[in-house]
C-alpha cells in the first residue's frame, strides 16, 4: 500500500528519527537520493546545467545539498537565492563543490539542462511570490524536479491557491504528502520518486490521510473460486440500468458486471434493452435474488423507481448516474458513484468547488450518506464514513469516455456481490478499471466497451503474479 501522511505526522517522524541520528543525517539522506534522482533525469552530471531554485527553509538546503553533490560530479551548478536566509552549511557546501551563487534573476544563466524547485516544502504555504514565479518563467520548457512538494501547493489537501511549480518529477522523503496524489495537486507533481528516510518505524501508528493500492494489494483482495465453488456462492450480481433513451448503458453497465468475478449477472430493465442486453450477453439472466444491485446508469427517468426497486431487497447498492439525485438519506453499504458534476448537484455546492477541493467534499459525502463514496475523476477518490480514503492511481486520460462510468459501476457491483467490503469494492474497482484502461488504451484511444473487455485479461495477469 502506497501512504500520504500529513505534515504534523511527518515532523512528529523526522524529529523522533533525528534523536537517534547524527545532526544533518536525514538532510543528508534527502540530499543524496535527490542528487541521485536528478542525475538518472539526465543520464549523467558532467557538463550538465543545473539552476536550483533556493527558498529559506530545508528544503531550499536539500536542494543546496544536492547541488553541491552534482557540481561535485563535474554539473554546472548555479543557485538562484530567493530569500536573504537561506541555509548556511548547504550554501557553503554548494560553494565549496564550484557552484556559482545569484542573489538576483540578472546574473543567472539563459538556459539549463534540469530546474529544481526548492523553494518551499511542507512548511510552505500555498502560492508562490513574484519572484519565484519569474525565476520559474525563466526557463520554459526546462525540466523541473521539485525537492519534497512542488511549491505554492497546499500539501495536506492537494488544493491550489496561487502561482505553483508544475514539476516533470517530484522527489520526495519519508513518505508521500497527501498532495502528490490527491487533485488538483497531484497533475502539478508529475513523477514521483520516494526517497527513504527510515522513517517507517516512526510513521507506524500514524493514519495516514489518504493510500493508494498497489497491485499486491489489489491481488490480496481480489476473490476467487473455491475448490468448491457454485455459480450461487461465487455471488449473484443484478443490474437495473438503461431506458429506451439510453440503451448502450444497460450493455455497458452489464459488460463491466460479467468481467468474470461472479457467478451470475441479472438484468432487470426495459424488455427492449433487455432483449439487446441478453444478445449481447446471452450468460445474462432476468429477476431474482442477487447480493447487490448497480442501480442507475442511462436510467434517464427511471431513475428513481430503479433505486427505490433496487433497495427493497435490502442489499448493498452501487448507485451511479441517474439514479444518484434520488439518495434522500443514509445508504450504509453502499457505495455512490458521482462525477463532480454530479456530486456538486448532491450537495448544492457549484462544480467548480468540488474540483477545487475533491478530498473534501468526497469526505462530507460519505458522511452525509454513510456510505463509501467514490468521485471519479483524474485520481479518484474513494472515500468512507470514518474518513479513511483511497485513491486511484491507475488509468490514461484516454479513459475520460462516454460510458466508462458505466463499465466502473459494473465491476464495483460484481466485486459487492462476490463478498468484499463496499469500501475494498469500490477502490479494488476503481484500481482495476484505470489499470484495464491503461493495457486497452496501450498510449492511444480506447472506448468503454474495449475495457470492459480488458478486465479478465487484466484479472489473469494479476493471479497469475504478473503486474
Ligand atoms: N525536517 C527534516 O528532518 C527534514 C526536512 N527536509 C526538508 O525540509 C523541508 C521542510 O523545511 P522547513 O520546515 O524549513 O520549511 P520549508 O523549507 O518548506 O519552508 C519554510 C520557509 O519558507 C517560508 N515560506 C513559507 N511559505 C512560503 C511561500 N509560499 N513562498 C515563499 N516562502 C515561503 C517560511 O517563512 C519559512 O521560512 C521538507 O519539505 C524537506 O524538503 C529534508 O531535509 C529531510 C529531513
Ligand atoms: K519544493
Amino acid at each position: 500500500m502506497l501512504r500520504a501522511h500529513s505534515v504534523a505526522d511527518v515532523r512528529r517522524a523526522e524529529s523522533l528519527a533525528m534523536a537517534q541520528l547524527p545532526d544533518g543525517a536525514l538532510m543528508q539522506r534527502a540530499a543524496a537520493g535527490l542528487a541521485a534522482a536528478v542525475t538518472d533525469l539526465l543520464g549523467g552530471t558532467y557538463g550538465r546545467r543545473v539552476v536550483l531554485l533556493v527558498g529559506a527553509g530545508d528544503n531550499g538546503g536539500d536542494a543546496l545539498w544536492a547541488g553541491a553533490r552534482l557540481a561535485g560530479r563535474g554539473a554546472h551548478v548555479e543557485a538562484l537565492l530567493l530569500s536573504d536566509r537561506v541555509h548556511d552549511e548547504g550554501l557553503a557546501a554548494l560553494r565549496r563543490a564550484g557552484g556559482l551563487v545569484r542573489e538576483d534573476l540578472d546574473g543567472l544563466a539563459a538556459g539549463a539542462d534540469v530546474v529544481l524547485d526548492g523553494i518551499v516544502g511542507i512548511g510552505g504555504r500555498p502560492g508562490l511570490r513574484p519572484d519565484a514565479v519569474a525565476a520559474l518563467d525563466r526557463f520554459p520548457g526546462v525540466p523541473v524536479v521539485a525537492v519534497d512538494v512542488p511549491s505554492g501547493v497546499d500539501v495536506d489537501t492537494g488544493r491550489l491557491d496561487g502561482p505553483h511549480v508544475r514539476a516533470d518529477l517530484t522527489v520526495t522523503f519519508g513518505t508521500h504528502k497527501a498532495a502528490h496524489l490527491i487533485d488538483p495537486a497531484s497533475m502539478a507533481s508529475g513523477a514521483l520518486h520516494l526517497v527513504d528516510l527510515g522513517l517507517d518505524p516512526f510513521l507506524e501508528h500514524a493514519a495516514p490521510v489518504v493510500e493508494a493500492l498497489q497491485p499486491d494489494d489489489v491481488r490480496a483482495l481480489l476473490p476467487r473460486p473455491g475448490p468448491d465453488a457454485q455459480k450461487y456462492t461465487r455471488g449473484v450480481v443484478g443490474v437495473r440500468a438503461g431506458s429506451g433513451t439510453y440503451p448502450g448503458a444497460a450493455l455497458l453497465a452489464v459488460a463491466g458486471a460479467t468481467s468474470g468475478l461472479v457467478g451470475m449477472v441479472r438484468y432487470v430493465g426495459p424488455d427492449a434493452v433487455a432483449d439487446t442486453v441478453r444478445t449481447a450477453h446471452p450468460e445474462v439472466v432476468g429477476a431474482g435474488r442477487v447480493q447487490a444491485w448497480v442501480v442507475g446508469p442511462g436510467g434517464g427517468d427511471d431513475g428513481a423507481q430503479m433505486l427505490a426497486e433496487a433497495r427493497a431487497d435490502d442489499v448493498p447498492l452501487v448507485v451511479d448516474a441517474d439514479a444518484l439525485r434520488h439518495v434522500d438519506g443514509p445508504l450504509p453499504g453502499c457505495v455512490l458513484t458521482p462525477h463532480a458534476g454530479e456530486l456538486s448537484a448532491m450537495l448544492d455546492v457549484e462544480r467548480t468547488e468540488v474540483e477545487a477541493a475533491p478530498l473534501r467534499f468526497v469526505r462530507e459525502a460519505a458522511g452525509r450518506w454513510d456510505c463509501v463514496v467514490l468521485l471519479k475523476g483524474h485520481h479518484t477518490l474513494v472515500a468512507d464514513p470514518r474518513g479513511r480514503v483511497r485513491v486511484t492511481t491507475t488509468g490514461v486520460p484516454w479513459l475520460a469516455t462516454a460510458g466508462a462510468g458505466d463499465v466502473l459501476s459494473g465491476l464495483v457491483g460484481s466485486l459487492l456481490a462476490a463478498g468484499l467490503d463496499s469500501y475494498d469494492a469500490a477502490s479494488v474497482g476503481s484500481w482495476l478499471h484505470g489499470a484495464a484502461a491503461t493495457q486497452a488504451s496501450g498510449g492511444g484511444p480506447l472506448t468503454a466497451g474495449r475495457v470492459a473487455v480488458q478486465i479478465p485479461r487484466l484479472l489473469r495477469e494479476l493471479l497469475a503474479g504478473l503486474g
